[in-house]
């Protein structure tokens, strides 16, 4: 890997609660639809997997939105279901539907035939990482992600986005023996494919926890946060001489947040329905936060983007000595925001966060 110098470093500074002059910004699905020189480029490809499985295309998208808007991080385009489609469960993504899996594991003999795969069917990924990593020439860090074991897990038994988890919860309650043994190989698969990404360039990594939340309190602790937290102790933490921070996103995971902090990660994630000022109390300094306008405020109109925006950055208030805050939505952008949207956010954050941070 290259070894240009980081020309910003402020979001792994944020991240590892060192002291920067600003709250960094990034968003969740900051390269999408609602770009549409994202949707020229993915009519090229023909796919979205196409798009996503070919490193030309996945750079040029990843850079996109730093080419608009002064973010400071990028984020590697990919899907967290990269790691189930090299599983061999047929990923597929019919237009104006989710994902879909053609063989989804539903019972005990798809559980026995389920294995890790081997890294280098995701080559294509570690390929991007490269690529974006030499298009990015140190100008902001680049960020690798996975699912989670559970996430994962839902959408390979569910085989689709579900609205109610039934068939992944009958596995739960009815087969748990066999839901633990998908989580503990999603676990070591995960591990795998994130330090490949780390191996490869990846400067900071996230976990997306996107439906721990609908676990009951202590299904998320045994199926969720033990299986993320064995992911967490596996990863690799420090490369070329810099540390390799890890956050973990839990999407409903207020409740938790003690229990995710306690995981050993350097920050948490938080969606909008959290408090931030409240839970940095709970969690205290033991990691930095990362969140969490609600992706819908930006649809507010000038003027009212950049009210939310600081109501978020004086809810966490002063970033004294030990503390960090990642501005970030509480989920990923909605296709339909309109840009002017986030110029604004990201003008608001990078300029009224500066009061806090003295
Ligand atoms: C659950 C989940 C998925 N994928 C992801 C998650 C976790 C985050 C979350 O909770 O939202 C993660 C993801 N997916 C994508 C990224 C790219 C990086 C980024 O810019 O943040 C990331 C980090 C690209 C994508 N992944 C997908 C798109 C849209 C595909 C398109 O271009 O048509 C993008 C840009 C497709 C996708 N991928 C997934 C779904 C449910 C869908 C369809 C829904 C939708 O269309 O928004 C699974």
């Amino acid at each position: 890997m290259s070894a240009t110098p980081l020309q910003n470093d402020v979001f792994l500074r944020a991240l590892l609660r060192q002291p920067t002059e600003y709250t960094p910004i990034w968003l969740m699905r900051q390269a999408g639809r609602y770009l549409p020189e994202y949707n020229a480029t993915r009519a090229r490809a023909g796919s979205f997997l196409s798009l996503a499985k070919n490193p030309d295309y996945a750079t040029e998208v990843t850079l996109q939105p730093l080419e608009r808007f002064p973010l400071d991080a990028s984020i590697l385009f990919s899907d967290i279901l990269t790691v189930p489609d090299a599983m061999g469960l047929g990923l597929d993504f019919a237009a104006g539907e989710g994902p879909r899996f053609a063989r989804p594991i539903r019972d005990e003999a798809a559980v026995n035939a389920l294995a890790v795969p081997d890294m280098a069917s995701l080559d294509y990924v570690f390929n991007a990482v490269r690529q974006i990593r030499g298009a990015l020439n140190g100008r902001v860090p680049l960020i690798g992600f996975s699912g989670s074991p559970w996430t994962l897990a839902c959408y390979m038994v569910e085989g689709a986005g579900s609205s109610d988890y039934r068939t992944v919860k009958t596995m739960l309650y009815q087969r748990p023996d066999l839901l633990h043994r998908i989580l503990a190989i999603n676990a070591e698969a995960v591990a795998q494919y994130l330090n490949a990404q780390i191996e490869a360039g990846a400067q900071a990594v996230m976990l997306f926890d996107s439906w721990g939340g609908v676990l009951a309190d202590d299904a998320f602790k045994a199926f969720s946060l033990a299986y993320t937290q064995q992911v967490v102790s596996r990863l690799t933490r420090e490369r070329d001489g810099r540390k390799v921070p890890v956050v973990v996103f839990t999407k409903g995971g207020g409740l938790w947040l003690e229990s995710i902090a306690d995981l050993g990660c350097d920050a948490v994630g938080v969606d909008w329905t959290v408090n931030l000022g409240a839970a940095r109390k709970r969690v205290g300094d033991r990691v930095a936060l990362q969140g969490n306008l609600d992706p819908m405020a930006l649809f507010g109109g000038p003027g009212n983007i950049a009210r939310e925006a600081i109501k978020v950055l004086d809810s966490f208030g002063q970033v004294g000595p030990g503390a960090g805050h990642v501005f970030n939505l509480g989920h990923g952008i909605s296709q339909f925001t309109p840009p002017e949207a986030v110029v604004e956010l990201v003008e608001t954050v990078h300029s009224h966060s500066r009061r806090w941070h003295q």
